[in-house]
């Protein structure tokens, strides 16, 4: 193979992240000529409703899948947070990139920490997770809903709608905002999205040549990470529409994995981790998941 067509979507995060990958593909094998596809999806276009409402974060990929399958594309890049747990059958990803910060911004004109909003203050994110997490931590605020590309949502604060928003640090940093993040959201108290800030490369099951080609940008620790994060999400049958937060992180050999499921509603929250090796990162995902759900996550998740 002497070309490689990776698909897109539009948004200036998606193509700061595909010619990453691009980039990074270039200097792995010289001679490969690589070539962006972008294409816009039904996520990018629907912005009036959220996307539990819509039909949830696979919207994001149907449109590249389909230039896959048509041949018009070899391989797609995706957030990896923003791919359903179970991929579409004929799919697999080649590459899960190394992470960059996990964590989530919190983002304010006028105030440094969550701590220092003003009671009732009005904050904007459609994350359930983000606004369980908030209500858990302020129940006074307002939480007003905020969709779009991370441009658009930095916009929307700039226009005054909202006293801050919450955003991934990884986003902000890649498209040059890093400026704008007044505190990271870290753990053990405020939990990431499964996967946040890992990059994928998606492409057709079959396809031997572009996995070969791909996949020597995969991130052993990275991998290990996510795998435990997302099967503890899909232990949970967690979705976009769930309030589901998960970090693994690596301590030496020792993988340990923290866990949160949460109600959008009220704050409720429940908390779980344990630890494994890091040759197990699936099983440990299931221990977390059912420790969550022996506090009493179902509740949560079914509303
Ligand atoms: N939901 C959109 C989305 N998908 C991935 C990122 C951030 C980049 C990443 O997690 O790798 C974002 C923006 C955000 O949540 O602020």
């Amino acid at each position: 193979m002497t070309i490689l067509r990776i698909a897109t979507r539009k948004s200036p995060l998606a193509v700061w992240q595909t010619e990453h990958v691009a980039s990074r593909l270039r200097a792995a094998h010289p001679g490969l000529q690589v070539e962006l596809v972008p294409l816009s999806t039904r996520g990018d276009e629907i912005l009036d409703r959220s996307l539990a409402a819509i039909g949830g974060k696979g919207l994001f990929l149907k449109e590249l899948e389909i230039a896959m399958q048509r041949g018009d594309a070899d391989c797609a890049v995706h957030s990896l947070k923003d791919v359903p747990m179970q991929l579409e059958p004929g799919f697999a990803l080649a590459a899960i990139l190394a992470r960059a910060d996990y964590a989530d911004a919190f983002v304010s004109n006028h105030f440094l920490h969550l701590d220092e909003l003003p009671q009732g203050a009005c904050v904007g994110t459609s994350s359930l997770r983000r606004q369980a997490q908030l209500r858990a931590l302020r129940p006074d605020l307002q939480l007003r809903d905020l969709r779009g590309n991370v441009n658009t949502r930095l916009a929307k604060l700039d226009a005054g709608d909202y006293a801050a928003i919450v955003l991934a640090c990884a986003g902000l940093t890649r498209l040059g905002f890093d400026a704008r993040i007044r505190t990271r959201l870290d753990a053990p108290h405020w939990l990431p999205a499964p996967a946040q800030g890992a990059i994928t490369i998606e492409c057709r099951h079959d396809d031997a040549a572009t996995q070969a080609l791909c996949g020597v940008l995969d991130d052993a620790a990275t991998n290990t990470c996510v795998r435990a994060e997302r099967a503890m999400n899909l232990a949970l049958h967690g979705s976009c529409h769930v309030p589901v937060a998960a970090l693994a992180t690596l301590q030496g050999e020792r993988l340990l994995l923290q866990g949160l499921v949460g109600s959008a509603r009220d704050g409720q929250c429940v908390r779980a981790q344990a630890e494994a090796a890091m040759t197990t990162p699936e099983a440990l995902g299931i221990t977390v998941a059912d420790a969550l759900l022996a506090q009493g996550a179902r509740a949560l998740i079914d509303g």
